[in-house]
């Protein structure tokens, strides 16, 4: 098993990686000295694959356990699922030193963490995530949200687990949309952070799309090390954490245009991170070359680097909406060098539109 560790002082945290490590759960949950009533949120689905396991080990170490479920989709990541949970949560009479168990992907961990975070003002919360996507990014690092029909995770706080569980046996119940979805923010480490794991990413594609243990286990500890040491030096994404956004200021317009149907959230952070690499390559700071490495990249992990039939005006006007934006003015995460990335502001408009019309967008 890999353990690694979140340093954020009072708020440090570890994130265990390991093979068929559900049943220890209630072990690690006794580590942390937590009061004794647990509700573990998760799906329909989620639930009927891994429920059991995680509720027994729980129960079996002394815990009270509820179980409370979401739909499954983003569409359900909305205030109206949360007030859902804060009535269950308070049913099960959960207090202060009780805690809340994300068991699911990333809606599920951002909603759960969201109710973790506003329930009494804060109670204790866990992640087991059972994704790609939530193993090597959205159970770390704290942000917790919920989207607004006019933009992605618009309400929501930085409110960090006690605990990050991620079973890579989970993995192989997983659909091959959502594998891949999840390779998605995969990539983006490698473009933002590690040249040498985005090569690592090129030779081991065979690998990672069987889900070889070795070799998840590698992806999903170096993932995990990056965002732990981008989420240390800056919590609250005063600065450098934005970088975690690449890809993203296309890729939740992209989402929100289309009511959350059309696009998962990888799929958008895919052609994002394309949209991207072409309007770094457009500002005269990538080499095409490495454009078309990252372009090759998500195309070799099943990702699909273009969309048809959405209007540029309305895909532009969803860029307003996005988090980044600073006094009116849109923020991009743009690569100068595979591994290497910086953010810009005041981007002129017809290059965005450009970029928007090669990729499919309609005037
Ligand atoms: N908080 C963050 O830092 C952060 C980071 C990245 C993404 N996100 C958010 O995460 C969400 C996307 O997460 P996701 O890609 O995990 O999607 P998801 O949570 O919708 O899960 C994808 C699908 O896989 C199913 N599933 C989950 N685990 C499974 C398993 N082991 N076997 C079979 N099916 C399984 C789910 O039921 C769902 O149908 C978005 O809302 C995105 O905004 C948040
Ligand atoms: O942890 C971060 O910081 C990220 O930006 C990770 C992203 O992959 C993730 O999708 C996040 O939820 C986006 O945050 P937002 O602030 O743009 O909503
Ligand atoms: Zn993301």
């Amino acid at each position: 098993m890999e353990q690694l560790k979140v340093e954020l002082g009072e708020r440090s945290y570890e994130i265990k990686i390991g093979y068929d490590i559900l049943s220890k759960v209630g072990q690690y949950l006794k580590e942390l000295n937590l009061g004794s009533k647990v509700m573990i949120i998760t799906n329909e689905l989620v639930d009927s694959l891994y429920g059991r396991e995680v509720e027994q080990a729980i129960k079996k170490a002394g815990f009270e356990v509820n179980i409370a479920k979401i739909g499954d989709g983003e569409e359900y990541k909305v205030l109206d699922s949360a007030k859902n949970l804060y009535d269950q949560a308070v049913n099960a009479n959960l207090d202060r030193s009780s805690t809340i168990i994300a068991l699911g992907g990333g809606v599920v961990g951002d909603i759960a963490g969201f109710i973790a975070a506003t329930y009494m003002r804060g109670v204790n919360f866990v992640q087991i995530p059972t994704t790609v996507l939530a193993q090597v990014d959205s159970s770390v690092g704290g942000k917790v949200a919920v989207n607004h029909p006019q933009g992605k995770n618009l309400i929501g706080a930085f409110y960090q687990p006690k605990l990050v569980v991620a079973d890579i046996k989970v993995l192989s119940t997983l659909e091959p949309r959502q594998l891949k979805a999840g390779l998605a923010e995969v990539i983006k480490y490698g473009v933002i952070w590690d040249k040498e794991f985005f090569h690592f990413l090129e030779a081991k594609r065979e690998e990672i799309l069987e889900l070889d243990i070795k070799t998840m286990e590698y992806l999903l500890k170096r993932c995990c090390e990056i965002k732990a040491e981008v989420v240390a030096q800056d919590e609250r994404e005063m600065g450098i954490r934005a970088i975690l956004n690449y890809g993203h200021t296309i890729g939740h317009a992209l989402e929100a245009v289309t009511d959350y149907q059309r696009f998962v959230h990888g799929e958008g952070v895919a052609i994002g991170m394309v949209a991207a690499a072409k309007l770094a390559n457009k500002l005269g700071i990538l080499d095409l070359a490495d454009v078309e490495k990252q372009e090759q990249l998500v195309k070799d992990f099943g990702l699909a680097v273009s969309f048809d039939a959405l209007k540029i005006n309305k895909i532009i006007k969803a860029l307003a909406k996005d988090k980044k934006v600073k006094d009116g003015m849109i923020r991009f995460i743009l690569a100068e060098e595979i591994g290497k990335v910086v953010i810009k502001s005041d981007l002129p408009h017809n290059i965005i539109r450009e970029v928007l019309e090669e990729l499919g967008g309609e005037r």
